[in-house]
């Protein structure tokens, strides 16, 4: 392979044959179980990373099913997020995620800089629950429960929230040196051609467990505000370089 085709064509490893495609990332009934709680404010300034600012003391915890998701198949994840503001704008940062899909976690880490680890969701409905699950490997690390569809909510609302709000990412991405990162980054990025297909609230509960690895109680829940379900097609845009850590 020649040196041009090399700068021309390099977008992911393997470089014949990537588990990031240059491709659109289409998403079809993504299934999320969104249970929101107040922790520990000064908690959450120690997590996010400047130049974000944190705006309130909520965490929102998700458990999600996606089983229609281009270059990636059907797969679950689950994590913590959290209401920052970036130069006045307030949006969302991705605090850990666990994802049950390597191809997922590798593109997701690899062109946006998501912080997926490798662990075992679920989501699913038990009787009349709607119950998320996250495993790290053996153990159980969160469990979340929702009334089965109680009340209908605002779908033109979530719609133009889901489309409007950025989302941030702290990308990290190490040197072969052993040195420092060769990219260390604030990434933003945005959901377009959302379509919200349900959207309920209801009763919810949440759980943490304590784990040394994927330390989601790090985050503990002092009060849980609510659930909510909601179904929604998505295209989940290439992002923006907002603040780079390295210049
Ligand atoms: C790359 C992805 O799969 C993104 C996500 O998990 O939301």
């Amino acid at each position: 392979m020649k040196i041009e085709q090399i700068k021309d064509n390099a977008f992911s490893m393997p470089i014949t044959t990537p588990s990031a495609p240059l491709i659109d990332y289409k998403f079809k009934d993504r299934e999320y179980l969104i249970i929101s709680y107040e922790t520990d404010i000064e908690l959450l300034k120690e997590v996010v990373p400047e130049p974000l600012k944190v705006i309130s003391n909520v965490v929102h915890f998700e458990f999600m099913k996606m089983p229609d998701s281009s270059g990636f198949g059907s797969f679950k994840e689950s994590g913590q997020v959290i209401e920052v503001e970036y130069n006045g704008r307030k949006g969302l940062y991705s605090h850990l995620m666990f994802v049950d899909d390597v191809a997922s976690i590798v593109a997701g880490r690899e062109v946006w800089g998501f912080p997926k680890k490798y662990g075992f969701p679920s989501l699913d409905v038990d009787v009349d629950t709607l119950t998320g699950r996250l495993k790290y490997n053996q153990t159980e690390i969160a469990i979340g429960t929702m009334g089965y569809k109680y009340f209908e909510g605002d779908i033109a609302a979530t719609k133009s929230a889901l489309e409007t709000t950025p989302n941030y990412i702290l990308k990290v991405i190490p040197s072969v040196t052993g040195k420092g990162t060769d990219v260390c980054q604030l990434i933003e990025y945005y959901m377009a051609d959302v379509n919200v297909k349900g959207v309920w609230t209801g009763p919810a509960a949440l759980q943490l467990f304590e784990h040394a690895l994927a330390p989601v109680a790090q985050l503990p829940i002092k009060k849980v505000i609510g659930g909510k379900h909601q179904i929604v097609d998505f295209t989940l845009s290439y992002g923006n370089v907002l603040f780079d850590y390295l210049k």
